[in-house]
């Protein structure tokens, strides 16, 4: 068969603003953006609402980017045999695309990003900033598949708002119920997040917390952890008023439903309540920021 003209060829291949459109979405879709999203608008919300000014509020804000986007894809390039081993169609490095050397170029600049950008902060932030990212990190390293797998969680998480409220003028130390409402949120977050992928973990071999307890206590697990951020970040700031009262109560009443619903079904029911109440917690962190100070 004869070949096409070069004309032709060259029409067949993609510009290279396409090319660089789809490696750019690619590179997107393996940064896990919807947690990096999350995160980043918790910490943003949580700069806003404690009283940091403008510049501050963006400097926390770029800064959580950066380390979220440094965790999601150290994780899918460490995680990329084990991803194609479970024919895990959501993650696009198992696949090749983007490549995996990209992706890991592409965290360490943004691990190199995040460091500039937690310092701005102050140097007490940003060690609590670039703490939470090394414990993310060595959860993507190796502590995932451990008993342990919950501990960068609930340190990580309990290190957000201490970031937010140490780069405020006088570096306040944060107070309990952040560092543990941060923390129990975290730990909910672990639960919940792993709950989906429960059985293709086990068969390549990994054996984190969730793991360990089965479905059903981790769904419980999942569920409790939210809930109990909600009473802390509701009740920790003291005389709580009508809004925290009404955010916890409706994260109470959801977990009941939830978990009575849960009996003998699949347990959806729980996931997404741990999904709303998670929300719930934002919101009720949000609402708390003045007290943050
Ligand atoms: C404030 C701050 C820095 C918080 C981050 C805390 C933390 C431990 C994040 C890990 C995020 C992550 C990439 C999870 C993927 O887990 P997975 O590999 O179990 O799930 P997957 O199979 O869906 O990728």
């Amino acid at each position: 068969m004869r070949s096409p003209p070069p004309d032709a060829r060259e029409q067949r291949r993609p510009s290279a603003r396409r090319r660089v459109g789809a490696l750019a979405g690619a590179l997107v879709h393996a940064c896990h953006p919807e947690p990096t999203a999350a995160v980043t608008a918790l910490g943003t919300a949580l700069a806003v609402s404690a009283g940091r000014p403008a510049g501050g509020v963006l400097g926390v804000a770029l800064a959580v980017l950066t380390g979220q986007l440094s965790v999601g894809w150290s994780n899918d390039y460490l995680d990329r045999e084990r991803d194609r081993l479970a024919n895990r169609a959501d993650k696009p490095v198992a696949g090749g695309v983007p490549p995996p050397r990209v992706v890991a170029v592409a965290a360490l600049v943004a691990l190199a990003a995040c460091v500039p950008l937690s310092f701005a902060s102050g140097w007490r932030a940003g060690c609590a900033h670039l703490a939470a990212v090394a414990l993310a990190w060595s959860y993507n390293l190796g502590l995932k598949a451990t008993a342990l797998s919950v501990v960068p969680y609930l340190l990580a998480f309990a290190l957000l708002p201490a970031f937010v409220v140490l780069g405020l003028p006088g570096h306040p130390a944060p107070p309990w119920w952040a560092l543990a409402g941060g923390a129990l949120l975290g730990a909910g977050a672990h639960f919940a997040n792993v709950l989906p992928d429960l059985t293709d973990d086990l068969r390549t071999g990994v054996h984190g917390l969730p793991h360990r307890l089965g479905q059903r206590r981790s769904r419980g697990a999942a569920a409790v952890l939210v809930l109990a951020a909600s009473a802390v970040v509701a009740l920790g700031p003291g005389r709580p008023g009508p809004l925290p009262v009404a955010g916890l109560a409706l994260a109470t009443v959801l977990v009941v439903a939830g978990i009575a619903a849960d009996r003998g079904g699949k347990g959806v029911g729980a996931f997404r309540v741990t999904i709303a109440v998670a929300l719930i917690d934002v919101a009720l962190f949000v609402a708390a920021g003045r007290s943050l100070a």
